[in-house]
């Protein structure tokens, strides 16, 4: 089959929106060009991205590239995705560049574009994420290794506002915990939560091709007996109580679930959000205030946040 790449030329702040555009285009996974990752802090704390060129990075801005089938509805297609990018800016979305090329790409190529971007990293204390090709030895007896398929939904786990949520998913679940993951993407935050000692999982999404993806991974990582993945639409119809939500989604969808998400915890359980960018760090703190949760920490990375919020309410149920 022959494949089309698109190219975007953008912001490190458009880069989560375009991919969700690019996944809701049909594209089975996309690449994240940021010549930060070449600098990242991470390089003698938590591990490293090994082997990156920096020849395949632009100098400024970040490249979000995603690979589309050549078929006869891809002129409309990448129409789309230009409208549905452009229509960020009323968001406040700054798009940079805002460059979109096309070229066309065969199968074996489209296939190593996938594998030189993604390498073992560790994430967090305990965490590290590989992905299923690699052969990666732990270093340590108590390291959390999450094994990933990055090509089919929004999840690597290097992203900044998933990396966010994996550390606050080490510091606040305990053992037994039962834990809800909205906009679960690859399944990777239900994953870690399973490996690192909850006892019961549910993992959702409004997206079928991450409903899917989230399943083949918690297989793939032997945490099914545990994880359950399902579709559904943020909170919509759940009934807790549970001890921890995590949702790493943008804000303005944060926003529409906050009550939701007081009614279905526990009291003095944790509320993980990410995906914020920090223009909207306050309208997010503010509803959380709002619904009756206590903030207890916020996170900041590049121009994310991630705030962990403590439920101060009695649930109806608990
Ligand atoms: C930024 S990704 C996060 C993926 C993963 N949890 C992570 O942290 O890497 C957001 C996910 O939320 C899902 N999503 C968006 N709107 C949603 C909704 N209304 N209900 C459930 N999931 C939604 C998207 O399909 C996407 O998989």
């Amino acid at each position: 089959m022959k494949w089309s790449e698109i190219s975007i030329h953008t912001t490190q702040e458009a880069v989560e929106p375009i991919s969700n555009i690019l996944h809701e285009a049909g594209a089975s996974g996309v690449v994240i060009e940021d010549p930060e990752d070449l600098v990242k802090e991470r390089t003698s704390v938590y591990g490293e991205i090994y082997q990156l060129d920096p020849n395949d990075y632009p100098e400024e801005g970040v490249i979000v590239k995603a690979y589309l089938p050549v078929t006869s509805f891809l002129g409309e297609t990448v129409e789309e995705i230009k409208v549905g990018i452009n229509n960020l800016i009323t968001y406040d979305i700054d798009l940079g560049h805002n460059r979109v090329s096309i070229s066309e790409v065969n199968e074996e190529e489209w296939a190593t574009a996938w594998k030189k971007y993604y390498k073992p990293v560790k994430i967090s204390e305990k965490i590290t994420i590989t992905p299923t090709w690699e052969d990666y030895e732990p270093v340590s007896s108590d390291e959390v290794i999450i094994e990933l398929d990055p090509g089919m939904a929004f999840g690597t786990g290097t992203h900044p506002t998933t990396v966010m949520c994996l550390q606050a998913i080490e510091k606040y679940i305990t053992q037994g915990d039962h834990v809800i993951d909205v906009g679960t993407g690859s399944g990777v935050l239900s994953i870690a939560a399973a490996q690192l000692g909850a006892a019961n999982v549910e993992a959702f999404d409004l997206d079928e091709v991450a409903v899917t993806s989230a399943r083949l991974n918690v297989k793939l990582n032997k945490v099914a007996s545990t994880v359950t993945v399902g579709q559904n639409n943020l909170l919509e119809g759940i009934e807790g109580p549970v001890d921890v939500i995590v949702g790493n989604l943008l804000a303005e969808i944060i926003l529409l679930f906050v009550p939701d998400a007081a009614r279905v915890l526990k009291k003095d359980g944790y509320f993980i959000t990410s995906g914020i960018i920090q223009g909207k760090k306050n309208d997010v703190k503010q509803s959380l205030l709002q619904a009756g949760f206590e903030i207890v920490e916020t996170l900041e990375m590049e121009d994310w946040v991630a705030i962990i919020a403590k439920n101060s309410a009695d649930t109806k149920e608990g």
